[in-house]
């Protein structure tokens, strides 16, 4: 039944978690993955620097690229006003019924819609098939080579406006050296790094937070 680590992780929140209470669902991921599985959540520790960057950015319309389980997503859609709405993208159809349940059971499907499918075909298709204007909030944190390419489609799209947070996880562990020296450097963005750990680890990590200029 549950044959994969993440059909465990569901069903542990399904079990432990109470139903329409994101907190409840985020804190069960948590605790499941400190204590019998690890898996790639963003996590307590950098999930409280995420929480803050949105609730300081206050966004109205958000991406998040690589829903996996749908902790983030969860995590980010606890916080947003009424109205808002979180897009996140995810190319493995496991992953994304996982998460499906996890949204659901979360009660936050209202304010999230997951597009599965690969970003690079689902970016170009923001403005026209999801009537998105600009977005004013992107979390990063699916395959760290792809990081670059996507945040230039992004720019090519014409997705960012000035003020846009492009945020990134794991930009130390596993790490995404090309991301990191483009928003460094090309002159576009105001650029923030935010120390912390991996997730359910004692290793060091870092989200950077990358402001568009416009
Ligand atoms: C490229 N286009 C895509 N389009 C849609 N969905 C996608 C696309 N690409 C991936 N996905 C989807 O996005 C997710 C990918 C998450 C990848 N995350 C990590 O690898 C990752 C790894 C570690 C890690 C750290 C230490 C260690 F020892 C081992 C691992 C920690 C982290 O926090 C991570 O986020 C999902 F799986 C994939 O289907
Ligand atoms: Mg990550």
């Amino acid at each position: 039944m549950n044959h994969t680590k993440e059909q465990r992780v569901l069903q542990y929140v399904l079990d432990n978690a109470t139903r329409g209470d994101p907190q409840s669902v985020v804190d069960s991921i948590d605790n499941y993955c400190n204590k019998e599985e690890w898996a790639m959540n963003v996590g307590d520790q950098k999930g409280l620097i995420l929480d803050n960057i949105v609730n300081e950015s206050n966004p109205c319309v958000l991406l998040e690229l690589g829903t996996y389980c749908g902790y983030s997503a969860v995590r980010i859609a606890r916080l947003l006003k009424p109205g808002a709405h979180l897009y996140t993208v995810e190319f493995n159809p496991a992953f994304a019924a996982v998460a499906k349940q996890m949204i659901e059971f979360a009660g936050v499907q209202d304010k999230v819609q997951i597009l599965e499918g690969n970003t690079q075909d689902i970016i170009p298709q923001l403005k026209k098939k999801y009537e998105v204007d600009t977005l004013d909030f992107v979390f990063i944190d699916h395959w760290k080579d792809k990081y670059l390419e996507d945040t230039k489609l992004l720019e090519k799209c014409n997705l960012l406006r000035k003020g846009t947070v492009v945020l990134a996880d794991n930009v130390i562990v596993p790490g995404a050296p090309d991301f990191l020296e483009y928003v460094r450097t090309c002159g576009r963005y105001d650029c923030t790094n935010y120390p912390s750990f991996l997730e359910y680890m004692d290793e060091k990590d870092a989200l950077e937070k990358a402001i568009f200029r416009g």
